[in-house]
């Protein structure tokens, strides 16, 4: 990565994936042409340490007056951030990734390619703090925001405008709903009807390990890195993957101005984070397809949300695109209050916000992640008060199930084996 703020990025033909995802995800390779010391990731060592160097470090010194070196200031470029970047690269298969700070700052990056006046179509139901920076955004006058129904593509159609349309923002599945967006199919509409449009997906719930979301056809993948990637909410991140040249350099040059890159140290920790991230997500998603299931075999939950269950009204959009169903479900009691027992009884599930962490969580989204969306709007979007949302850890899953059961008998929910 070059120290040049106004950079234009060259095609160098990144390798692409030669492995199983497993294993590409723990395989760090060299990027060192021929005659050049081996290196890691990009990362020249001599003393070939095991795991790729931390430059805690702001600046780099020059060879000479003319500044001419790989590196001068962290905010433009870093060799630790560099490898975290260039493996993350491979493993989304995208042209270009770059770590930021968090994820809202990952959006807030991307939203900046959107110009004054520009219309973003973005799903009915979000993050809370996706919202947040939207309706933000839309009260300066910045941008129009139109919030639809993205399971429905017929519904994005409706919104799309081929001059003011510059971004479709997609999560799937959605948070808290678990609600599938059909990421091929809103790909090739877009990209038909509004040629200055880009498709952006938040694909944080899956991870690149369950969803490439640039093969399915849109131009930019975005994580809160926050969660599966470094998997142990120990840091935050943001990561940001694209399809071509032209968006890494827009990007890039979003991220030097405003110098949201990531810290050497939390790009050191989310590599480290990445290495394991097959083996937590294959646990948390068998735990969590059990769970989902001895959830919607209890008659007196209303609703289970989960792609894995056949029952799901996007159960088969999901599977054509993605290798799993993931770790995150939503369920519905019906009674507000009967919700807010059974988050309390529980004893491994931690009472939290985020997902996507070694150790199972519990909440409420609409008092949680989801309280900054007004009540009135929640309720136009039909988003339940008592949802209660899962986010399944690694623990052993017969603790877990027993830990949920124990939880609904004490909150009064009948309960069968
Ligand atoms: C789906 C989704 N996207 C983005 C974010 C923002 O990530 P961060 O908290 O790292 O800013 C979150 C949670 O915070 C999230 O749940
Ligand atoms: N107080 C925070 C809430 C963060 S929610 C984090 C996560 N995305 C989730 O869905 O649980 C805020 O206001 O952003």
């Amino acid at each position: 990565m070059s120290v040049n703020s106004e950079r234009v990025f060259d095609d160098v033909n990144l390798d692409r994936p030669k492995y199983h995802p497993s294993t590409e995800l723990v395989y760090l390779e060299s990027t060192a042409g021929e005659g050049q010391e081996a290196d890691t990731l990009g990362v020249r060592d001599p003393y070939h340490s095991s795991s790729v160097p931390l430059y805690q470090t702001a600046t780099f010194k020059q060879p000479s007056a003319d500044g001419t070196g790989e590196f001068d200031y962290t905010r433009s470029g870093n060799p630790t951030r560099s490898a975290v970047e260039t493996h993350l690269a491979k493993i989304m298969k995208a042209e270009r990734a770059f770590v930021v700070t968090t994820g809202m700052t990952a959006l807030d990056v991307i939203l900046r390619l959107v110009p004054n006046g520009g219309q973003i179509i973005a799903g009915d139901d979000l993050y809370g703090g996706s919202n947040r920076l939207l309706t933000y955004l839309t009260k300066l006058g910045h941008v129009e925001v139109e919030n639809v129904d993205t399971t429905n593509v017929e519904a994005v159609r409706s919104k799309l405008d081929p001059v003011k349309t510059r971004l479709v923002l997609l999560e799937t599945p959605t948070n808290p709903l678990i609600k599938i967006a059909d990421i091929r199919a809103v790909s090739d509409l877009v990209h038909e009807k509004c040629p200055n449009a880009v498709v952006v997906v938040d694909n944080t719930m899956m991870s690149p390990y369950l969803q490439n979301c640039l093969d399915l056809g849109a131009d930019i993948e975005y994580h809160s890195g926050t969660k599966y990637l470094s998997g142990h909410h120990d840091m935050m991140a943001g990561v940001i993957g694209v399809r071509s040249l032209d968006l890494a350099d827009r990007i890039f040059f979003v991220i030097n101005a405003t110098g949201s890159g990531l810290s050497p140290f939390e790009s050191w920790l989310l590599l480290r984070g990445l290495k394991t991230l097959a083996i937590r997500i294959e646990r948390q998603q068998a735990t969590a397809q059990r769970i989902a299931e001895f959830l919607e075999n209890q008659t007196d939950i209303k609703r289970v949300l989960y792609p894995g269950l056949p029952s799901h009204p996007q159960h088969q959009i999901h599977i054509s695109q993605a290798s799993g169903p993931g770790g995150v479900l939503s369920f519905e009691t019906g009674d507000i209050a009967t919700s807010e027992r059974i988050v309390e009884a529980t004893k491994l599930y931690g009472i939290s916000v985020s997902f996507g962490c070694i150790n199972s969580l519990i909440s409420m989204p609409c008092r949680m992640s989801h309280a900054s969306i007004p009540a009135e709007v929640r309720k136009a979007r039909a988003l339940p008060e008592d949802v209660v949302r899962l986010c399944v850890g690694i623990e052993d899953p017969d603790d877990l199930i027993n830990d949920l059961k124990s939880a609904l008998i004490a909150a009064g929910v009948k309960v069968k084996a």
